[in-house]
């Protein structure tokens, strides 16, 4: 397998959806370069940047340099940082403040920041005036190999996990690798879930490749970029044939029927569960479930577990702190999952490393087992 170039010129793919195409750059100085790249791509528009405090700290100025640079009339909006924030009540305020903005329909929100704000600023962009335009300029890994494309916009609520939301997607990705070094490293191993996940879902080489490789995707440079590409393609590829998860689009949910529970079971409280970790338990749960149905080779699921583990990623429900309460709370949010059909569930499971499936239907009661013996193992 050849490594992308981590050079100047940024890695493209696209994501091909008719005349609502679009093209997800990945590569270093993008966020400086915005306001050019806006200017010609998107002449005459206004931006609403949609950031969190965090991010914005950090990123914003250069972000805001560059559109002044450009001539674009720019409004900073700034949500507080984590899942909390995907709610009602922000999703409110950022609307307010874009019509209070005046922007128009044909100016752009822009997402700065991660799956959080990606996901509630493109719910805004979506209802806003009916649609505005949208670009994505995510800032964390996770972002930038997974929520940032394809275009899943929307919030939580109460009965679990982005139940209120659209499909809209972006009219650019912006992808700018130098923001990856400011994150924690919880944050960029939470990330790295969803990169493993493409391997696990249809790609063992690129599994293969990320078990050698895993230490330089973590330190930077080309082999950084190479998995983010690989990343963006596998999931471009998905959204291309099945833009609205009518069918094999289910398959990038895998670890998340688990890991959604897991986080709505943790109040969405970032200090306890972020979204990426969920992801790698919830992965773990589906190949240890499909191991137990025989369905999958207990040692791909230990394989695979293996490999969460070293990178530092959580497995278990023993490792999040202060529990996930009872079988029937995690029954409960997984009742609420998107893709249950006339009542009945559907997983992703595996038939080994790389071989993941849809199986609908799935029998509550083996669902309730399986999770009793891992609320054993506390
Ligand atoms: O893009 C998709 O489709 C995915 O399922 C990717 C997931 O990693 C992502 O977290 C997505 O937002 C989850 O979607 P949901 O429909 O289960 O809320």
């Amino acid at each position: 397998m050849t490594a992308a170039t981590a050079d100047d010129a940024p890695t493209q793919v696209p994501v091909i959806l008719g005349d609502r195409s679009y093209d997800i750059l990945i590569g270093t100085g993008l966020i400086e370069s915005a306001g050019e790249t806006i200017a010609a791509r998107y002449p005459g528009r206004a931006v609403a940047v949609v950031t969190d405090a965090h991010v914005g700290a950090i990123h914003a100025e250069a972000l805001e340099a560059g559109l002044a640079g450009a001539g674009i009339r720019h409004q900073r909006i700034t949500v507080p940082p984590g899942e909390a924030t995907k709610r009602f009540a922000m999703l409110e305020q950022v609307v307010d403040e874009i019509l209070a903005a005046r922007m128009e329909r044909g100016d752009i929100v822009l997402a700065l920041g991660g799956g959080v704000v990606g996901d509630l600023a493109g719910f805004a962009a979506a209802i806003v005036r009916r649609g505005m335009g949208f670009i994505q300029m995510p800032t964390s890994l996770l972002a930038q190999v997974d929520s940032s494309v394809g275009g899943k916009t929307g919030i939580n609520t109460r009965h679990g996990k982005n139940l209120v939301g659209a499909f809209y997607q972006p009219g650019l990705v912006l992808a700018d690798t130098d923001a990856l070094d400011t994150l924690s490293t919880r944050e960029f191993r939470a990330g790295y879930a969803e990169v493993a996940k493409y391997g696990l879902i249809d790609d063992p080489a690129f599994f293969g490749w990320l078990e050698q490789n895993w230490r330089g995707v973590f330190q930077g440079g080309r082999d950084r970029v190479h998995a983010i590409a690989v990343s963006c393609r596998a999931k471009a590829a998905v959204v291309a044939r099945d833009e609205t998860e009518t069918g094999d689009r289910a398959l990038l949910n895998l670890g998340h029927t688990f890991g959604h529970a897991l986080e709505s079971a943790t109040g969405y409280d970032g200090s306890r569960l972020v979204h990426g970790e969920g992801v790698a338990i919830g992965m773990a749960q589906a190949f240890r479930f499909s191991a137990k149905l025989g369905l999958c080779a207990a040692d791909d699921a230990a394989r695979m577990a293996a490999h969460l583990t070293t990178v530092g990623l959580p497995t278990e429900l023993a490792h999040i702190p202060g529990g996930v309460g009872d079988v029937d709370r995690l029954m409960t949010a997984i009742g609420q999952d998107k893709k249950v059909s006339r009542g009945a569930l559907t997983f992703i499971l595996a038939r080994g490393i790389g071989q993941s499936f849809i199986a609908r239907d799935v029998d509550p009661v083996a669902v309730r087992a399986f999770l009793t013996e891992e609320l054993a193992r506390i």
